[in-house]
C-alpha cells in the first residue's frame, strides 16, 4: 500500500525550542505523538574522523531496510535530503502514517568494526549502539511520545541498554519526559533479537536499581532502610531459582567478632546491619560450592573522626555503591536464571563523628584476629570488608569472592570515569572479569597487588597492621587493596574492584548515563556471573 507522506513536508529543517533539529515542519501534538520508531543507521567514515561529510557515508539496518520497503523507499529518499548521519548522531523526523508519529535515525558505528577495539578494550559494534540507541531516544525526551519501538535488526542486547540507561532519572518528573513504554520492535526481529533485547532490558534495569541506591539520600537509605528496600525488590523479583534474604542485626555481628566493622558503625546512631543474599538456580543445590559477592555497605562517609572536608561530601551518600551493585548483580543473575550458587554479603553502617566514635591510634580487633592501628577513620571501608572477607571465607568455602567498594580517592585519580580498578590474586578471575567488561563496555583496568604495599601497611607501632599505607598520598589504592589482600587466605581466587573511580556520572563522559551516581560496574558483574567458572 502506498503511503502518502506529504512530499514538500520533508524538505526544510525545523528547530525545536531545545535546539535539536526536527524535520520537517510539524510539531508534537497531544494527538499526535504517540508512538514513535527508533532505526539504526550504519555510518562509514572514510576519512578516519575528518569532518568532511562527503567522506560519510549511510547504510541502513535490516529494520531500516524492511521500514524504507514497506514505506516504498521513503525513509531512505529522507536521508537523502540531509548530511549522512554520524555515529552517536540522532535525527528526528514527523509526519509519518498512523503507524508512528515521528521516526528517529540514529547512526550506529561501522557496520564491519575491528571487534573488540584493542586499545578501547571494549567491543566497538556493542558500545555504539548504546552510545546510538541513547541518543534517539533522548531526542524524544519532552517530545509527548508515550510509545517508543525500537529496531532490534543490530545488537539488540545494547540497544536495549542504551535505550533502558538513557531514559532513566532519580526524579519520577524527570523520568515521566521519556516514552513511558520502550519495546522492540517486530520488523526485522527474530526470537534471538528478542530474547537478547530482554536481557539487555535486566542488566540496564539492575544498573538502574544500583543507581536509586546509590543515588538516594543518606537520611532515606540508612542501614536498615537499604535492608528493607532489597529484601522487598529481591523476594518480589520474578525468578526461578531459589532467593532468600537474611538481615542480620548489631547482636549477631558482635557475636561474630566483627570489631573492625563495629569500630565504624560505633560513631553512629543508626545500627549497622550485615545483609546476606542468596541465590541458588534450579540447576544447582545449597551444597555447591557458592561464588561470594561481598560490597562495601557505607551509607554516608563522612569521615568519622578524620572528618572529611565539607565541599563534596554529599557525595558520600553513594558510598554504598559496593553494596548496590552487589544486591543489583544478584537480582540480575536470579532474574536472568543463571546457573550456580551466588552469595552476596553486604556490610551496612554510617561512618560518623560523635562521642562513641573511634579515635585516630585506635587499635581494633578484625573477626580473624588481626589487630589493626586506625590511623585514619575515613579509611573505614577496608575494615569492614576485611570481616565479611574472614566471614565468607569461614562460612561458605566460596569457589572465588569479588568484592566492589567505593574505596579510594586515589583509584579515582588513576583512572578517572573510565574504568574500575581490579586487584586481583588469580589470573583467571581477571581474564574472566576482563572479558565480561569487553561485552558490556563498563570497563576494568588491572592494578598491581605488590608485597611492596602489604609492608608499607605493616608492621605498626601498636598492632599487626595500620588501615593506612606508609606511602601517604602515594599509591592509595593498592595499599587499600594491600589491606584487604591480608584477609583473604592464599588459595581463595579473589579480586577487589575499586568502584570509586565510576562511582558517579557527570552525564557526559557516558552519554548514556545522566548526571548522578552511576551504578557502575553493574552489568559488568552481572555478565561475569553469566560466565563464570570457578575450575582454577
Ligand atoms: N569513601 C572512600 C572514598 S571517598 C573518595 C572518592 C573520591 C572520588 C570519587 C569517589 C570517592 C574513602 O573515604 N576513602 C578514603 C581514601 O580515599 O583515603
Ligand atoms: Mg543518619
Ligand atoms: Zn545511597
Ligand atoms: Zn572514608
Ligand atoms: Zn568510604
Amino acid at each position: 500500500m502506498a503511503l502518502n507522506f506529504g512530499r514538500t513536508a520533508f524538505k526544510t529543517l525545523r528547530f525545536s525550542r531545545n535546539g535539536k533539529k526536527i524535520y520537517p515542519f510539524k510539531s508534537y501534538s497531544s494527538s499526535t505523538a504517540k508512538k514513535a520508531l527508533v532505526v539504526g543507521l550504519y555510518v562509514t567514515d572514510k576519512t578516519d574522523g575528518d569532518s568532511d561529510p562527503k567522506a560519510v557515508t549511510n547504510e541502513g539496518t535490516a529494520g531500516f531496510k524492511l521500514f524504507d520497503e514497506k514505506w516504498n523507499g521513503k525513509l531512505s529518499e529522507l536521508m537523502k535530503q540531509i548530511p549522512p548521519l554520524k555515529t552517536g548522531q540522532a535525527k528526528t523526523f514527523l509526519g509519518f502514517p498512523a503507524e508512528f508519529s515521528s521516526v528517529t535515525v540514529v547512526g550506529l558505528g561501522s557496520a564491519n568494526p575491528t571487534n573488540p577495539n584493542p586499545l578501547e578494550c571494549f567491543d566497538e559494534e556493542k558500545e555504539k549502539a548504546r552510545i546510538a540507541f541513547s541518543a534517539g531516544i533522548k531526542n524524544l525526551k519532552d517530545s509527548g511520545c508515550v510509545e517508543v519501538e525500537v529496531d532490534v535488526s543490530c545488537e539488540a542486547h545494547a540497544a536495549a541498554e542504551g535505550s533502558f540507561l538513557s531514559s532513566w532519572s532519580y526524579k519520577d518528573s524527570d523520568k515521566k519526559k521519556f516514552p513511558s513504554l520502550i519495546k522492540s520492535t517486530d520488523v526485522g526481529s527474530d526470537q534471538v533479537a528478542k530474547d537478547e533485547w530482554a536481557k539487555g532490558k535486566i542488566y540496564a534495569e539492575c544498573q538502574n536499581w544500583a543507581r536509586y541506591l546509590m543515588d538516594s539520600p543518606a537520611n532515606l537509605m540508612t542501614p536498615r532502610i537499604f535492608a528493607e528496600n532489597v529484601s522487598e525488590t529481591i523476594l518480589n523479583s520474578n525468578t526461578m531459582g531459589s532467593v532468600s534474604v537474611k538481615v542480620q542485626d548489631k547482636e549477631w555481628i558482635e557475636k561474630q567478632k566483627m570489631g573492625a566493622f563495629l569500630s565504624v558503625a560505633k560513631g553512629s546512631d543508626e545500627p549497622p546491619k550485615f545483609v546476606e543474599i542468596h541465590y541458588c538456580s534450579q540447576q544447582n543445590s545449597e551444597e555447591d560450592r557458592p561464588l561470594v559477592l561481598v560490597g562495601k555497605g557505607v551509607t554516608f562517609d563522612s569521615g568519622g573522626i578524620s572528618i572529611k572536608p565539607s565541599q563534596g561530601m554529599e557525595e558520600m551518600r553513594a558510598d554504598m555503591g559496593g553494596a548496590a551493585t552487589m544486591a543489583s548483580a544478584l537480582l540480575g543473575a536470579a532474574r536472568l536464571n543463571l546457573p550456580g550458587r551466588v552469595i552476596a554479603l553486604i556490610p551496612l553502617c554510617e561512618n560518623m563523628p560523635s562521642g562513641k566514635a573511634t579515635n585516630p591510634g585506635d587499635v581494633v580487633t578484625a573477626r580473624n584476629g588481626t589487630t589493626i592501628q586506625v590511623d585514619n577513620t575515613d579509611a573505614e571501608g577496608r575494615l569492614l570488608l576485611a570481616d565479611a572477607l574472614s566471614y565468607a571465607q569461614d562460612q561458605y568455602k566460596p569457589l572465588a569472592i569479588l568484592n566492589t567498594a567505593t574505596l579510594t580517592g586515589a583509584i579515582a585519580v588513576a583512572l578517572g570515569p573510565a574504568a574500575t580498578g581490579v586487584f586481583a590474586n588469580n589470573d583467571s578471575i581477571w581474564d574472566q572479569l576482563h572479558k565480561a567488561s569487553v561485552y558490556t563496555g563498563d570497563r576494568v583496568w588491572r592494578m598491581p597487588l605488590f608485597d611492596l604495599y602489604m609492608n608499607q601497611i605493616k608492621p605498626t607501632h601498636l598492632a599487626d597492621i595500620n588501615n593506612v599505607g606508609k606511602g601517604g598520598r602515594y599509591g592509595g589504592a593498592c595499599t587499600a587493596a594491600a589491606f584487604l589482600r591480608h584477609f583473604v587466605k592464599k588459595d581463595t581466587p579473589w579480586a577487589h574492584l575499586d568502584i570509586a573511580s565510576v562511582m558517579s556520572s557527570n552525564g557526559t563522559d557516558v552519554s548514556y548515563l545522566s548526571a548522578g551516581m552511576s551504578g557502575r560496574p553493574t552489568r559488568t558483574l552481572i555478565e561475569f556471573i553469566r560466565n563464570f567458572k570457578g575450575n582454577f
